[in-house]
């Protein structure tokens, strides 16, 4: 049996075709891991890979086509609240102020808590994301960054053992982005909290992770390796990129996305069965890639998108 904290085992994902007689579309298959406790695991793939398909399965949305998954032995199979989520599109009850929105999953979360205790709870979490100001406004009221925050205050409150966070920093400005990202490690480390985080973001992944699991390009997309981040903690985005094994790790996951993620599909005569990616230490393979060790320039790569390859150090609060 394994002691994994969360085992996907042989996922895939297939939705009928397009019109009666297209074929069926494998998003995914034979998506096989497991999540340590206390990790911090990032995914990253190219856009339409299958990444939020595989995060709503494990907030128990939506359900593979194939395959199973487990969190602490038991099989997930819907919504708990054992695990919160941000989405990218906030999820907010539109009827409820910010304060409601955050007390609401509080209060599910501690049924025996004083309506003070969850009030003072919630406000905590919101004061922790800068919104102490606009607990009254509903999120029609609300710009998208401060919406991404409240869902952000909203998950983190709930303290879940396993925090599912897909691109949660998407619409935030550098400034906010790195005060939240170093919120987010604060509260995982003092919660000794599971992440699991979808990120387009190459330098917040190797700030954060533990591990990155790289996704092939759709269809039949798959994790095709696990990249340990060996930087020592606690780590802040100004030093990070001095020490000697960073631009390492960067240039591979970079050169990944732009030259390797659309060539490792399974071949057609390769056995299935169980496969769990690769781990790869960047730092220990024999020139890992051809790739420069200063950082990648600014200009991306024809056909792939800016933001998978721009460089582009985001100022973070030292702490
Ligand atoms: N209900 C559906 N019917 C048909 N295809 C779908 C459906 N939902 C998702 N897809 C397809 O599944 C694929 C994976 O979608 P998903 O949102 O998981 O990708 P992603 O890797 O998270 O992308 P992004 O990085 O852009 O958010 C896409 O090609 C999408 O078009």
């Amino acid at each position: 049996m394994s002691h994994a904290f969360v085992e996907v085992q042989q996922a895939a994902k297939r939705f009928p075709g397009a019109t009666k007689t297209a074929p069926p579309l494998t998003v995914f298959e034979n998506v096989s891991f497991q999540l340590q406790k206390g990790e911090f695991v990032c995914i990253i793939g190219h856009s339409g890979c299958g990444k939020s398909t595989i995060m709503n399965a494990l907030a128990g949305l939506d359900q593979f086509s194939d395959g199973s998954m487990v969190m602490e032995g038991k099989e997930i199979n819907g919504p708990g609240l054992e695990r919160g989520v941000v989405f990218q599109n906030y999820s907010l009850l539109p009827w409820l102020t910010t304060l409601e929105n955050v007390r609401f999953g509080v209060r599910a979360r501690w049924k025996n808590w004083s309506e003070r205790e969850v009030t003072e709870h919630s406000m905590k979490y919101l004061e922790l994301v800068g919104l102490k100001e606009v607990v009254d406004r509903k999120p029609s009221q609300l710009s998208g960054g401060m919406r991404q925050r409240v869902s952000i205050a909203r998950a983190f409150a709930t303290k879940p053992k396993l925090l599912l966070l897909d691109e949660p920093f998407g619409a935030l400005d550098a400034l906010t982005r790195g005060v939240i990202q170093d919120e987010l490690v604060k509260i995982w480390t003092q919660d000794q909290q599971t992440v699991f985080m979808i990120t387009h973001d190459v330098d917040e992944a190797i700030l954060l992770a533990d591990r990155i699991f790289l996704m092939t390009n759709g269809p039949e997309a798959r994790i095709a390796e696990a990249v340990e981040i060996d930087l020592p903690r606690p780590r802040n985005r100004a030093e990070i990129i001095k020490h000697p094994h960073f631009y390492t790790i960067r240039n591979y996951l970079v050169d990944f996305l732009v030259n390797r993620s659309g060539d490792l599909r399974v071949q057609e005569n390769e056995p299935q069965g169980m496969r769990y990616p690769p781990s790869i230490n960047p730092v220990n393979l024999d020139a890992a890639v051809d790739a420069p060790t200063h950082p990648p320039e600014a200009t991306p790569a024809a056909g792939h998108e800016e933001k998978l390859v721009k460089f582009t150090p985001k100022e973070i609060r030292h702490g």
